[in-house]
């Protein structure tokens, strides 16, 4: 019997993906600096309520790598736990987005635009081109995935 066929992969042409999910609140509103304040309400219906309202966020952290045949490992999930936290738990665990991060003062912080700042913000913390996709479950309904493009 045939083995070590010419067409099966060697260890170290293995891509892997490994995904991390981490979970935080947060509060904001929807509001553009962009929009009048009937375009905002137009626009952003009851999202756009000034006292804000409240999201138990959900992220999927996904990076993509050649699968280490020594380690086994595409990275250590350890280390992208770390990278999490610095990049996802510390500016926005229980924080007002709107308020509290700089980065929303003129930004609308609906879902999509969460997903960019968590991107760039692990993009700095990661390795170059290991960083695969961000998805953010905002509610049990509303999905947003974000691939860098
Ligand atoms: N493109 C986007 N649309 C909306 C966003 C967003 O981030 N990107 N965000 C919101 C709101 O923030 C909002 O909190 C979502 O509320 P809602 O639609 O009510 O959420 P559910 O679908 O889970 O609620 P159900 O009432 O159970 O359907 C709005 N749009
Ligand atoms: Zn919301």
């Amino acid at each position: 019997m045939e083995t070590g066929h010419c067409c099966e992969k060697s260890a170290k042409e293995r891509t892997g993906y490994i995904t991390r999910v981490q979970s935080f609140s947060a509060c904001h509103r929807l509001h553009s600096k962009s929009l009048s304040e009937e375009e905002n309400k137009e626009v952003y219906g009851k999202c756009n309520n000034p006292n804000g309202h409240g999201h138990n966020y959900k992220v999927e952290v996904t990076v993509r790598g050649k699968i280490d045949p020594i380690t086994g490992m595409v990275m250590n999930l350890t280390d992208l736990k770390r990278h999490i936290e610095e990049a996802i738990m510390i500016p926005l665990d229980h924080k007002n987005l709107d308020k509290d991060v700089p980065h929303f003062e003129n930004v609308a912080s609906t879902t999509e635009n969460l997903a960019v700042f968590i991107w760039d913000s692990l993009a700095k913390l990661l390795p170059p081109n290991l960083l695969y996709e961000i998805k953010i479950h905002e509610t049990e309904k509303n999905i947003v995935v974000y691939r860098g493009e």
